[in-house]
């Protein structure tokens, strides 16, 4: 997954998705095809975490699709957050693969956020700035340098990462 979730192509990926999304939503289903993605239903696990459950159709693919992932942010030797993808032939129902979800939900939170920094950004950004430095900290320090010629960027937190240059 490290070798085929590259941010460049990421990048692509997801702003074609977020654009087919939209059109989706705006009753455009014609050109982009449709795609249902309800909000993800979590379930709480009291003073320790959620488990979030996130299906979509997506037409244009014949695919079903959900994340199913895990936040437990008191963990302390293993992740704080855990996922697996389910992905469903949308054609006839039948299972066709089960991935590994860390590496996506931690390059693809961070390629999103990349990705709406340019088209939110007003100019072109020079300076970076990431509090924490958890697994996001570090995904949004490699998608963001991965997107943009910073001239200085760096995290707040003892156990960071600071590059400075
Ligand atoms: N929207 C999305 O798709 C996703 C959102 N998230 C969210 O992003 C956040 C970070 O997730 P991860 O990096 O995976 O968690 P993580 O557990 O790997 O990292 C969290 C980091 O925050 C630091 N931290 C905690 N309190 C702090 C404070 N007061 N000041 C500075 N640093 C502090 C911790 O030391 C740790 O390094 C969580 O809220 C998580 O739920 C995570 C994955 C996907
Ligand atoms: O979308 C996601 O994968 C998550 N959102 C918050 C915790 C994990």
């Amino acid at each position: 997954m490290q070798d085929i979730l590259k941010y460049n192509l990421l990048f692509d990926a997801l702003e074609r998705g977020f654009a087919l999304f939209s059109q989706s939503s705006c009753g455009q289903e014609a050109s982009a095809g449709f795609i249902d993605q309800p909000v993800r239903t979590c379930v709480t696990i009291p003073s320790k975490g959620f488990f979030g459950c996130m299906p979509v159709y997506i037409e244009a693919e014949d695919l079903l699709v959900s994340k199913l992932v895990t936040a437990f942010p008191k963990n302390k030797d293993i992740p704080s957050h855990n996922a697996i993808v389910a992905v469903f032939d949308a054609s006839c129902g039948v299972p066709r693969a089960l991935l590994d979800g860390d590496i996506i939900t931690t390059r693809r939170t961070a390629a999103a956020s990349a990705v709406a920094t340019k088209h939110l950004v007003n100019g072109e950004p020079k300076v970076l700035a990431i509090l924490g430095c958890g697994v996001q900290g570090t995904s949004h320090y490699d998608a963001l340098t991965a997107m943009f010629q910073l001239e200085k960027s760096g995290s707040a937190r003892s156990n960071v990462r600071v590059d400075d240059g």
